[in-house]
């Protein structure tokens, strides 16, 4: 409220300090309204609002699970490679396209940072751990800590990137159905995100015990859905000053444009500039697309055991090999494939070991939320997936295959 005689604050730089609680959920209540089914709550169920919500677990059980964000830890308010001030602009409107908000990969910053960002990847991640069940997103909670210095404009961002995604990745059948506010130094966001299995059983890390027994500790096949390293390859772009990012980029481009011109010569087309690239790549980061459905794809196309890449291909298949007591070996010709069209970028920003660093984000870059299942050797791979490695048994001669890139692979503790 203003006092007579006084200016208002201009929108631009409200806090949620002159707000209050109530100011906040109206701001944040106004953008999970525009989410496909909020305005159908079925007769017994209880919307945001009361103490708490009430939901209906159509097949008796539902698939729950929880992810936490901190600010400077997982996101940023300004990314050294967003010009400040545009990194806090973040209305949702020029950033939340049908398209998750691409700018149309020019990387100038516009619509790439903000809430938005963080609002859409805090609720990608817990679909995609949904997905990696095999279930489909039914709703979300969303637990909010921040100071009161916060930008108004930033928390808007953030609830019109969670809706953004739930509208924009699918979960058609995704409510918000409550949260959580609270004060503190730094910025956490904590997203829990329930899932309906429609009576089908979920897909767990382990392979079911029927499923072992026909097995016996057999290879199996390793297939993926969704791209992996764009999301390192963006974090690595988002981290480079932006006067250093632009300087590379530049050089890059001169030696680029020099090479298209012989390759023109020569009739050839380059499909990527490495600008574009840079673009593309900051998108990955900031908007992460897992494939919902795809889960349920592989469920019912008969995948023994499923997990999502969070932390990294080798590091989330390492973890899938030992559930069952198999090693992964990832197939050199796939990882050199997947990391063939980032190796420009990786060159710009590193020049000496472009190829290995390319090579790195693939294997060991996490937050592509990419789908990872086991299937019996040779059986058909489900559409959206293809064949990455194998898991074998541990006493077998590792292929070349597990040196690739650092074994590393994201974690919270030691990734400092
Ligand atoms: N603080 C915690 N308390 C209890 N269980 C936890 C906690 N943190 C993680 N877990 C459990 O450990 C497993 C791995 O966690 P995490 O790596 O965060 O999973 P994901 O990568 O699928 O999000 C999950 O089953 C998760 O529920
Ligand atoms: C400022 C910043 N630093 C580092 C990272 C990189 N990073 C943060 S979390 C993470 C891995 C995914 O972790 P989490 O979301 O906790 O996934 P979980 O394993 O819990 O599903 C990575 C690679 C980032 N996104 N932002
Ligand atoms: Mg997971």
């Amino acid at each position: 409220m203003t006092a007579p005689g006084t200016t208002p604050t201009p929108r631009a730089r409200q806090t949620v300090g002159g707000l209050g609680e109530s100011g906040i959920l109206r701001i944040l209540n106004r953008r999970f309204a525009t989410v496909p089914a909020a305005g159908d709550w079925p007769e017994g169920t209880v919307g945001p609002g009361d103490d708490a919500a009430v939901v209906s677990a159509p097949d008796g059980r539902f698939v729950i699970t929880t992810d936490a964000m901190a600010q400077d830890r997982d996101f940023r308010l300004d990314w050294p490679a967003v010009p400040r001030g545009l990194a806090s602009r973040s209305d949702g409107r020029t950033e939340g396209g049908p398209d998750g908000g691409s700018n149309g990969g020019r990387f100038d910053g516009h619509g790439f940072a903000g809430g938005y960002a963080t609002g859409w990847k805090a609720a990608a991640q817990n679909f995609s751990d949904i997905n990696a069940m095999g279930g489909e997103p039914s709703g979300l909670l969303l637990a909010l800590t921040m100071p009161p210095t916060t930008p108004v404009a930033w928390i808007d961002g953030l609830a019109a990137g969670l809706a953004g995604a739930v509208r924009h990745l699918g979960a058609a059948r995704c409510r918000i159905v409550g949260g959580d506010l609270g004060s503190d130094d730094r910025i956490t966001v904590a997203v829990t995100a329930t899932g309906d299995l429609d009576g089908r059983p979920a897909v767990r890390r382990t392979l079911p015990p029927a499923a072992r027994a026909v097995t016996a500790g057999a290879d199996l096949d390793l297939v993926l859905c969704g791209r992996a390293g764009w999301a390192a390859a963006g974090l690595a772009v988002l981290e480079t000053p932006r006067r250093v990012l632009d300087e590379r980029l530049r050089i890059a481009e001169g030696a680029e444009q020099k090479e298209q011109k012989e390759q023109a010569e020569q009739g050839d087309q380059l499909d990527h500039g490495v600008r574009r690239l840079a673009a593309l790549a900051a998108a990955a980061q900031l908007r992460p697309r897992p494939v919902l459905g795809a889960g349920r794809v592989a469920a019912e196309a008969g995948a023994l055991a499923m997990m999502d890449v969070s932390d990294g291909v080798l590091k989330d298949a390492g973890r899938l090999a030992t559930a069952n007591g198999l090693r992964a070996d990832l197939d050199p010709d796939w990882v050199r494939r997947e990391a063939s069209v980032l190796v420009p970028l990786a060159r710009a920003l590193d020049p000496a070991s472009g190829q290995r660093t390319a090579e790195c984000w693939v294997s060991a870059g996490g937050e592509d939320y990419g789908l990872l299942a086991a299937l019996p050797t040779g059986a058909t791979v489900p559409p959206g997936f293809r064949r990455i490695g194998r898991l074998v048994a541990e006493s077998g001669a590792p292929a070349a295959a597990a040196s690739v890139g650092s074994a590393g692979g994201w974690d919270h503790f030691t990734d400092r």
